[in-house]
């Protein structure tokens, strides 16, 4: 049983679109009057899928456990995670159409209003109970709801959640919303916790941001969840994103590392893909390991396993008996990824004892974590439509951000733009920090600019530059907005591949699609 927003009837695509203005709805006298007399509400939905975890969790004789229908109760009760006056003052208004499980944050400096209602699954999971079903289950409730929300945020015990974070981000494609999964060390019933600061990072950046990922927030940052591990039980700094620097640092602001940000080049529909490999595994060699055990963990039904490998990927080379029983695997058709042990670095064909493993048909996987490794795997692996050469060939592509690949050809970087460069020059700027201040401030205008003119070989040398073609101008437009409002089809089309958001609202609250609408195209 899950409580939560009914499947059908639940609420309104579009808002901006669809609005009712009541006059007892404060959000929206206070905003801007749009076109056609409708007033464009500043609020965005959230959804808080919460699974269970630490953070919902109380004492009980055999020691913590998640409690059911407390959560919302005691959140209702938290100035910082709800607006109790807000909520009474517009319980008529469409946003509060589940007012038992929908609430509200204080306005947030950005003059948002983050609605967000809870969807607690049943039963609660501590997480280290967790399977490869209730990543299904999560999945599910993302696509059912995915339209109705502009954002997510899911509630996740910590033990396995980088797990979970990079199973998500593989089953989600064509994924355009932000989905943040977070959690505490502390339960947020008590009196010292970091579920508060957490839960309330973690809307605000679902709410605020479209960041097209599956991220991780956890003490004042954002990361990209499959590049994470957690790594110390006792600390509410708990994970680490050891090759990838956070998406974003939620200090006196929250600052957004754009150049981070994944850009899904995909036009396509969100779909879920809730079939998962489970024939998978993770296997960490140890000086002296026994071939019988290797053998045995090869067997069928296993289809693929993460060899967690010393140093840059290297294991014995002296030990032809565990290269054999490598090899006859391979030669069987099961899938062997090599990952490295240690917590930062790469797997690199450096050594002549990583090389023969290479030699035995491992797969090189790179910098990717071992939770990355393993759901990429039971992902690819599901893909019953390729062929162990596509599935292999599959595993070596950056899929999701999970890994760096690096480029081949130079890249032209964006400081290397002239038009900048005489720009600083002029401004007699030196410094990279001041450099790139001016980058940032330039881009939006300059992109937004030849939007307007559509100047499509602009936009692309902008793009390709590194310049993020989803950059707002002052008042919240971004080129894609732009060009939907033109009607410049051959634009929006480069703008959609290139990743650009659809989701992307302006100050007035509209989207891209809004415009095109709005203005017959
Ligand atoms: N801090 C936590 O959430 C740990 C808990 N055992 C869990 O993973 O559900």
């Amino acid at each position: 049983m899950e409580a939560g927003p009914p499947s059908a009837g639940g609420f309104p695509l579009g808002r901006a679109l669809s609005c009712t203005p009541r006059p007892a709805c404060p959000q929206r006298l206070g905003s801007l009057e749009l076109g056609g007399g409708c007033r464009a509400p500043v609020q965005v939905r959230v959804l808080v899928i919460n699974t269970g975890g630490t953070i919902g969790m109380v004492e009980e004789e055999k020691g913590l456990a998640p409690e059911p229908n407390r959560l919302v109760k005691a959140l209702k009760k938290m100035p910082m995670l709800h607006d109790e006056v807000y909520a009474k003052e517009n319980k008529h208004c469409d946003c509060f159409k589940f007012p038992d499980n929908t609430l509200v944050l204080p306005l947030s400096e950005q003059k948002k209003r983050i609605v967000y209602t809870i969807l607690e699954l049943s039963p609660l999971l501590d997480s280290s109970n967790m399977t490869t079903d209730d990543w299904a289950k999560i999945a599910r409730n993302i696509q059912k709801y995915y339209e109705q929300y502009d954002g997510f945020v899911i509630l996740h015990g910590t033990d396995t959640m980088a797990y979970t974070a990079s199973a998500l981000s593989f089953m989600c494609e064509n994924l355009g919303k932000t989905i943040v999964l977070t959690g505490s060390q502390v339960p947020i019933y008590e009196l010292r916790n970091d579920g508060r600061a957490n839960l309330l990072g973690a809307l605000l950046i679902a709410g605020q941001f479209v960041i097209p990922e599956v991220c991780l927030y956890f003490y004042h940052k954002l990361y990209r969840g499959n590049r994470v591990t957690k790594v110390d039980a006792g600390s509410f700094n708990a994970f680490s994103s050891p090759n990838l620097p956070p998406l974003a640092n939620a200090e006196v602001d929250i600052t957004v590392n754009w150049e981070t940000v994944w850009r899904a080049n995909t036009t396509k529909k969100f779909k879920v893909h809730t079939n998962m490999n489970r024939n998978v595994g993770l296997l960490r060699i140890f000086p002296g390991i026994n071939a019988a055990t290797v053998k045995a963990f090869l067997q069928p039904p296993m289809e693929g396993i993460v060899l967690e490998t010393y140093g840059t990927g290297n294991a014995p080379n002296n030990r032809q008996d565990l290269l054999d029983e490598l090899k006859k695997a391979t030669d069987r058709k099961v899938v062997i990824l090599n990952c490295t042990q240690c917590l930062r670095g790469s797997v690199a064909a450096v050594y002549a004892t990583g090389q023969t493993l290479t030699a035995v048909g491992v797969i090189p996987g790179g910098d990717m974590t071992p939770e990355a490794a393993l759901a990429k795997l039971s992902y690819t692996l599901s893909k019953s439509h390729l062929s162990w050469e596509e599935k292999k060939e599959m595993l070596s592509e950056n899929l999701r951000g999970e890994m760096t690949v690096v480029p081949t050809g130079a890249k032209i970087s964006l400081t290397d733009s002239k038009f900048i460069q005489v720009i600083a020059k002029s401004l007699s700027v030196s410094c990279k920090e001041e450099l790139e201040a001016i980058r940032d401030a330039l881009i939006p205008s300059l992109a937004c600019a030849a939007a307007r003119t559509g100047d499509t070989d602009a936009l692309k040398a902008i793009g390709e530059m590194g310049g993020n073609l989803s950059c707002e101008d002052y008042d919240g437009r971004t080129p894609l907005h732009i060009a939907s409002s033109e009607g410049n089809l051959q634009l929006v089309e480069y703008l959609l591949k290139y990743g650009t958001t659809v989701y992307a609202k302006d100050m007035f609250g509209a989207t891209p699609l809004k415009y095109a609408v709005q203005f017959r195209y």
